[in-house]
């Protein structure tokens, strides 16, 4: 089933007008600033934003591999940036779930040595958390991104054959690469990953737009390299059914993302639903584009609860969201 979530001031319009896409009427210098979420981040100027983006992510990486048990750089595939780090809870069973997390920074930053956002408070509570590297641009294509990606969720299969699901969390750029997995044929390959949930923090969907900005316009020579990996231009064009019916996909925004940010979640979403996809949407209240990340280091937030990331979100939307203590409550209330 899907939920929208209605927000005040939100466009509801529905479906996808392409044709009438908004940023096609925009100046090369409105995209660059639409898709440049650090200038949309309203307590800190951009560039303390992204100083505090790699601050946080080198305490927390820190402070996860500090804590628990972790086995850092396991290779996923041959080439040197095909590591991933794996964050053990205390009490390890074959049967655990997993969360597997992509990192953003426009597919040209970041590393999963500065991602492990929200380790701590998951493995406190018995879920595994996987933090994957791959290899960003230059050095990597976005279809060798996409790649690698598969073949670190193939790896995760492989390893731990009993796991109680696995669920992809991405940001940004990382979010596109998981939601890309919706695509992804997984026969092909020989393994089928036991995929529950997607759970897609403040994404691009549709990569033409980024085509004609400053930025990113190496990232994509071609039209058909931005339609072959953009989820949504597939989705509608071809779409796909999910190997599991009750996987489970979570969109969200930061309310303080750019307007072309929150039109590709939205229109995401309505393609998932269009699809029979079972997909939910969120506006996170109050959130920029990497304050949904620093709060996903916080024990009492709402999107760290497992209750939320491993047993389906759906029910989470008769609540408030932004309630974590409130959807802990109803969910003991309701499990009991
Ligand atoms: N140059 C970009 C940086 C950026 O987009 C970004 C940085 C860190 C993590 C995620 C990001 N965006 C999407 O992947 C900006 O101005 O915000």
């Amino acid at each position: 089933m899907c939920v929208w979530w209605y927000k005040a001031g939100m466009d509801v319009s529905g479906g996808n007008h392409r044709h009438e896409a908004p940023w096609k009427r925009m100046s090369k210098e409105e995209l660059d600033n639409q898709y440049s979420p650090s200038r949309w981040v309203v307590r800190l100027g951009a560039e303390e934003a992204m100083r505090t983006y790699s601050q946080i992510g080198n305490e927390v990486t820190k402070r996860a591999r500090a804590t628990g048990r972790s086995l850092l750089n396991v290779p996923y595939g041959d080439g040197d940036g095909e590591k991933l780090d794996i964050y053990l809870p205390e009490a390890v069973s074959e049967a655990m779930p997993f969360l597997v997390f992509f990192h953003g920074g426009y597919w040209q930053s970041g590393s999963k040595d500065t991602s492990a956002f929200m380790v701590n408070p998951l493995t406190a509570q018995g879920v595994a958390v996987v933090i994957v590297a791959y290899d960003i641009a230059p050095k990597g294509t976005l279809d060798q991104m996409v790649d690698q990606v598969t073949q670190s969720i193939m790896f995760v299969q492989k390893q731990y054959p009993g796991n109680q699901g696995i669920y992809l969390c991405g940001h940004s750029a990382g979010a596109h690469l998981a939601a890309m997995m919706l695509l992804a044929d997984w026969t092909k390959h020989g393994v089928t990953p036991n995929l529950k949930g997607f759970f897609l923090l403040s994404g691009v969907y549709d990569l033409e737009p980024i085509m004609h900005t400053s930025e990113n316009a190496p990232l994509l020579p071609a039209l058909e390299d931005a339609q072959r990996n953009s989820p949504l231009w597939q989705l509608e064009t071809a779409p796909t059914q999910p190997a599991d019916p009750a996987c489970r996909i979570l969109v969200t925004v930061g309310q303080h993302d750019s307007p072309e940010f929150h039109r590709q979640s939205r229109e995401f979403y309505q393609t998932l639903c269009q699809g029979g996809w079972k997909a939910s949407f969120e506006e996170l209240h109050d959130m920029d584009h990497f304050e949904i990340l620093w709060n996903l280091t916080q024990e009492d937030y709402v999107l760290t609860q497992p209750q939320v990331i491993c047993r389906g979100w759906s029910w989470a939307h008769q609540w408030d969201l932004h309630g974590a203590r409130q959807i802990i409550l109803k969910t003991i209330f309701q499990e009991s």
